[in-house]
C-alpha cells in the first residue's frame, strides 16, 4: 500500500507510480503520477469506469484492502465531499457541521461556515428538511469548517438540477478563493471543469493522459476560448460530435 506523508507546503499532492487493481485481470490505476500545488484547483475527468473515484479514494486513504502500491503524499488536513451529502439524519444541521470538531469555538465556527454557504438561520433544521442543493451546501460547510489544505470532491453536484449546479459553481469558487485549499474535483461535466478549475486532467488506462491549464481571461460559456477548450476536451474524451 502507498504511504501517506503529512506536512507538505508548496506541493499539496504528490503521487508517484500509483497502482490499484480490483482483480487479477488488470489494473485500474497503472503507474499514475500527479502533482497538485498548494491552493491549486484541479478537475479530473475521464470515461466512466476509468478510475477517477479509485484515485480520489486512494488520496483520501479510503481504500484500505485494495491491492496496489505507489507513493502518495497529501497534507495532514484533508476533507472529502461526495455526490450525496452524507449528513447524519439524526443530527441537526449545525451539529452535523461541527461533528467531531474540538474547541469551545466549534459552534461559532460552524455558524460562520453555514453563513458562508448561505444557510444562516437553518442551524436547527434536520437534514430531511433541506433541499438537495442545501444539503450539499451543508456538506461543503462541514468540510470547510475544518480548514482543509486539500478538498477532495467526487461529483459533488452530480445529483443537482442545472440551475442549482450553476449556483453551486459560483459558491464553490467563492469558497475556494476565500480558503485556498488545493482541490481535486471529479466530474463528468466538461463545462464544470472549465468553469472551476486551474487545470483539467484526463484519466485514461489508469494514467493521466491529458493535463491542460485553464488559462482563460473570460470563463463564460459563450467565450471563444471556452468553446475551444471544451471541443479539445470532448475530443480527448472521444465524445462523438452529435452527442455534444
Ligand atoms: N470496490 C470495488 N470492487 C471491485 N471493482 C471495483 C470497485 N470499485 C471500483 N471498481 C472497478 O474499478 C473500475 C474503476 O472504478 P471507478 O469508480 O474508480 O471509476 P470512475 O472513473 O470513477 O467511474 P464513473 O465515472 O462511472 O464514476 C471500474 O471498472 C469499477 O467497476
Amino acid at each position: 500500500m502507498a504511504s501517506h506523508v503529512g506536512g507538505l507546503t508548496q506541493t499539496a499532492v504528490r503521487v508517484r507510480n500509483l497502482h490499484r487493481s480490483f482483480s487479477k485481470n488488470g489494473g485500474v490505476l497503472n503507474g499514475l503520477d500527479l502533482d497538485i500545488a498548494a491552493g491549486e484547483f484541479v478537475a479530473l475527468i475521464g470515461r466512466s469506469g476509468t478510475g477517477k473515484s479509485t484515485l480520489l479514494r486512494a488520496l483520501a486513504g479510503l481504500d484500505r484492502g485494495v491491492a496496489g502500491h505507489g507513493q502518495i503524499a497529501v497534507p495532514e488536513s484533508v476533507s472529502v465531499v461526495f455526490q450525496d451529502s452524507r449528513l447524519l439524519p439524526w443530527k441537526r444541521i449545525l451539529d452535523n457541521v461541527v461533528f467531531g470538531l474540538r474547541g469551545s469555538d466549534a459552534g461559532a465556527r460552524g455558524r460562520q461556515a453555514l453563513a458562508e454557504v448561505g444557510l444562516a438561520g437553518r442551524e436547527t433544521a434536520w437534514p430531511y428538511q433541506l433541499s438537495g442543493g442545501e444539503q450539499q451546501r451543508a456538506a461543503l460547510a462541514r468540510s470547510l469548517v475544518r480548514e482543509p489544505q486539500l478538498l477532495l470532491a467526487d461529483e459533488p453536484f452530480g445529483a443537482l438540477d442545472a440551475l442549482t449546479r450553476i449556483r453551486m459553481h459560483v459558491l464553490l469558487r467563492k469558497l475556494c478563493e476565500a480558503h485556498r485549499p488545493a482541490v481535486l474535483l471529479v466530474t463528468h461535466d466538461v463545462d464544470e471543469a472549465i468553469v472551476l478549475a486551474d487545470r483539467v486532467i484526463l484519466l485514461d488506462d489508469g494514467v493521466v493522459r491529458t493535463d491542460v491549464r485553464v488559462d482563460l481571461p473570460d470563463r463564460s460559456r459563450s467565450s471563444a476560448g471556452f468553446a475551444e477548450l471544451r471541443t479539445f476536451l470532448l475530443d480527448e474524451l472521444g465524445v462523438e460530435e452529435e452527442n455534444r
